[in-house]
């Protein structure tokens, strides 16, 4: 099939790369020049375990990119992988996935056969139908259903293991207004769907899109609930992973997504819960629960701070930031929970020195005036107090040798000789 791509982003590229992969013909259209550049020499604009070799592969013959929407034309699917941000106010900003459906409709006006738009970006109930489609209707001239097609095709991979997860999902979701439309989504993802272990759901396009909000408020929710019976077990002097590794065991919890400490982060999970909080309140819904969600994830950085302060007089201090990115695997910072750590241990005082794997340099640029060290140890050196923010697995067996106080508090569990420590506390345990 002869798919287009808007959008080459972590998800637009990952999409493009396993498409062709899977043997399809695809284009990507991205207004970044360099990406396109990237992608069309070969080689992958983003670090996913995977993609550099589909690129690799694929790259001039199956797989292709381009700035011009001109494209779209050669194409029978196209699917949007724009960004969905958040506004100021916390509600979805869809300027992005306007203009991008705007070139869209422009681009499929010369167009003669039919094709399908698919939505793949993360969007609020209605958004398919009551705001791109009208877009591509006004722009190309061809009413929808007469033509164009739209449909909504939520996407639920995870940042560091894209690739596998888009070609072994759980489950794929098609919202269609259509049969025939659910038709050519069953032929374009045939061999992830013949796969034992993928659940095919097939629903309306406005349920789709609130598949993909509920599921990740659930994750969210499970992680902050994870977090609040946590700062529980810490009040009892009780260890948390023990008491929810056996809370796990029941199949109707399951073992997953039950690591508490910091909190979650990422391009994600903040921006959806938010729209979610936002949409569900202009319908006339007050969303407690997800409120809590984020009150509880937004207090764990500020725990983390106040229990070294315990033992650390931090004015003056020099903590290591053990970890940016928002989880391991990945150098994004984005709603990184060590940022707040950081902007928490600056405001009381405190002289920060960080390490990061991958991270710093993404981190650099919004935080000139901390010090950064290019190993653990470099971080630990001196410090009179540390904190682990990112459970990165170099940072087991760590050396506590040179720290001036060997004090650690640890937001994320990782392995760690306690008795090197004078003071080790967790997060939760
Ligand atoms: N990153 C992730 O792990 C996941 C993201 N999503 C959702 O997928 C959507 C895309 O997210 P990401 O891929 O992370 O975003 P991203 O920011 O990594 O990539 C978006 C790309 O679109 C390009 N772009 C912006 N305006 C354009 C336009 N008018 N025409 C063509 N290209 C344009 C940007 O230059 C960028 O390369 C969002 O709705 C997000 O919530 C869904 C599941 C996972
Ligand atoms: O919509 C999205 O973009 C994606 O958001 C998340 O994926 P991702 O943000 O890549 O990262 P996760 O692995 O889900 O972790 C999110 C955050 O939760 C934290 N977390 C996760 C699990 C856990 O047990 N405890 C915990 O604190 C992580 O440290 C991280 O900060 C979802 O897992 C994906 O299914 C979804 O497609």
């Amino acid at each position: 099939m002869h798919v287009s791509i808007v959008g080459s982003g972590y998800v637009g590229t990952t999409v493009a790369a396993c498409l062709a992969d899977l043997g399809h013909d695809v284009i990507n259209i991205e207004v970044d020049e360099d990406i396109v550049a990237t992608i069309n020499a070969g080689e992958a604009p983003i670090h996913e375990s995977g993609l550099a070799e589909r690129i690799a592969d694929h790259a001039g013959t199956r797989l292709r990119a381009t700035t011009n929407y001109d494209a779209v034309r050669e194409t029978d699917v196209t699917f949007l992988c724009l960004p969905t941000p958040q506004a100021d106010d916390g509600s979805l900003d869809l300027a992005i996935m306007e203009a991008g459906a705007e070139s869209l409709g422009r681009a499929l006006a010369g167009k003669d056969d039919d094709h399908l738009v698919v939505v793949k970006s993360t969007v609020l109930p209605g958004t398919t139908e009551d705001v791109v489609a009208p877009i591509l209707e006004a722009e190309s001239g061809t009413p929808i259903g007469e033509g164009i097609e739209v449909a909504m095709n939520p996407e639920f991979l995870r940042m560091g293991t894209a690739v596998q997860d888009f070609l072994e999902p759980d489950k794929v979701v098609f919202g269609t207004a259509s049969d025939e439309t659910a038709a050519i989504l069953r032929e374009l993802y045939s061999p992830i769907l013949e796969r034992d272990g993928t659940d095919l759901v097939e629903t309306d396009i406005r349920e789709a899109e609130l598949i993909k909000y509920a599921n990740n408020a659930f994750l969210a929710s499970k992680v902050s609930l994870v977090n609040e019976l946590g700062n529980v077990a810490k009040a009892y002097g009780a260890d948390a992973y023990e008491v929810l590794e056996a809370v796990g065991l029941d199949d109707r919890i399951s073992e997953r997504f039950m690591r508490s400490g910091l909190g979650w982060g990422g391009s994600c999970f903040p921006k959806d819960v938010n729209a979610l909080r936002a949409g569900a309140r202009e319908q006339g819904y007050e969303p407690e629960l997800l409120d809590a969600t984020v009150a509880v994830n937004d207090g764990q950085p500020r725990r983390l701070v106040a229990l070294l302060a315990d033992h650390v007089p931090l004015e003056g201090a020099r903590i290591a930031v053990l970890g940016l990115a928002f989880k391991p695997g990945t150098d994004d910072i984005r709603k990184s929970r060590a940022l707040d750590v950081i902007d928490a241990l600056t405001a009381r005082g405190a002289d920060v020195v960080a390490y990061d794997p991958v991270a710093i340099e993404n981190v650099r640029p919004d935080y000139p005036d901390i010090e950064y060290a290019d190993s653990a140890e470099g971080a630990l050196a001196d410090a009179d107090g540390a904190v682990v923010a990112t459970d990165w697995p170099e940072f087991d067996d760590l050396s506590f040798d040179g720290m001036a106080r060997k004090v650690l508090v640890d937001g994320r569990r990782i392995d760690v000789d306690e008795d090197a420590l004078e003071v080790y506390e967790g997060l939760t345990w």
